[in-house]
């Protein structure tokens, strides 16, 4: 075990980010009355031999069951879904909601996603960010969104600024921290010329970005909701032809933990918004580890280790791999 990652092991169990820890699963994972203290998540998070952390069943766990559920650290709509869905959880918003507040820039689902956001939006609200959206949506960028409104919850004083410190980074090219320059240079001057201090940006360097870009590239996930409704199904029929059907990006902590298969034992389900769902795919045992899978695992051998190289920068060791299967 590398000395490194023995401290992230470490770092993770003293984390407690009030957004995103092992206190906040949902007690629909367990089996919970109004008497009993709802039982643990049936996980741990351990060293694996070859792929770094990941999490393993610390008890045995039945096809079907729901493992626990989590809350993003940071999740931004898609551009294109900005007008759709609820700034803060991602929830699709009704139709009726949708034209009443065409004219407003972005609208929530409840008055609790209101009062959620209130810290985050209030430090937004106070820029223009019309310059870094158009510079997102011509490059075809959708991290840079997640790391504005992470900066917005740092400057809020909602999370500390090495709140993803925990997640793995990639190796970024020298040509990736070039590009980013640019967005560095954007996101700062939309602050600046806002009345944000110097003093509450201080962390906001390219060193910061480069960091938080690193981890954002290997971790987040693409949201896309289950489909719900006839109305749902219209939408994503249009927008697979029009647009994104992903309404959003997040990142969490501990589903950042699971470790890829191409023949997954667990996936991460979407319902109806930004809270990610773990499931049990199949009956597994007690220290078996649980993955998940990053990819469409209907892509041949090839096609699959490709995308794991160059979008994970591992060479996948899963056992249908190994099998070149
Ligand atoms: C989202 S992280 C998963 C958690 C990670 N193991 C950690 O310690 O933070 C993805 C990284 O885990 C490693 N990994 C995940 N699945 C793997 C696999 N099937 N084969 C080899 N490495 C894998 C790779 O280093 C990859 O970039």
């Amino acid at each position: 075990m590398s000395r490194f990652w023995a401290l992230q092991l470490r770092k993770l169990h003293l984390h407690r980010s009030p957004v995103a820890t092992l206190s906040s699963f949902s007690t629909s994972a367990s089996h919970s009355t109004a008497t009993t203290r709802p039982s643990p998540p049936p996980i741990r998070v351990g060293l694996t031999e070859h792929a770094g952390r990941g999490v393993f069943a610390s008890r045995p766990i039945a096809a079907g069951q729901l493992i626990h559920t989590a809350q993003p650290i940071v999740s931004h709509p898609s551009l294109s879904s900005i007008h759709t869905v609820c700034y803060f959880c991602l929830r699709k918003l009704p139709s009726s909601a949708r034209s009443f507040q065409a004219s407003q820039t972005v609208s929530f689902c409840s008055e609790q996603c209101e009062q959620q956001s209130k810290k985050f939006y209030d430090v937004e609200k106070k820029a223009d960010w019309s310059r870094f959206n158009e510079y997102c949506r011509l490059q075809g960028l959708k991290y840079p969104l997640l790391v504005k409104r992470l900066a917005c919850q740092v400057i809020s004083g909602n999370v500390s600024s090495d709140v993803l410190d925990i997640l793995q980074p990639e190796i970024s090219s020298s040509d990736r921290i070039s590009k980013m320059k640019k967005e560095v240079a954007l996101l700062k001057s939309t602050f600046e010329d806002s009345d944000i201090g110097n003093e509450q940006m201080a962390f906001l360097t390219e060193e910061w970005y480069a960091g938080v870009l690193a981890r954002i590239r290997i971790n987040a996930f693409r949201i896309e909701l289950a489909v719900g409704s006839y109305e749902d199904l219209l939408s994503l029929a249009a927008a697979s032809v029009e647009a994104e059907a992903a309404v959003g990006n997040a990142v969490y902590v501990l589903p950042s933990l699971y470790n890829h298969d191409c023949d997954p034992n667990v996936n991460i389900v979407w319902i109806d918004n930004v809270d990610a769902k773990i499931k049990a795919l199949r009956d597994i045992e007690e220290g078996e580890e649980l993955r998940i899978c990053y990819i469409d695992a209907s892509m041949d051998y090839k096609a699959r280790q490709t995308i794991l190289y160059e979008g994970f920068g591992f060479r996948c060791n899963c056992q249908r791999c190994m099998s070149n299967d």
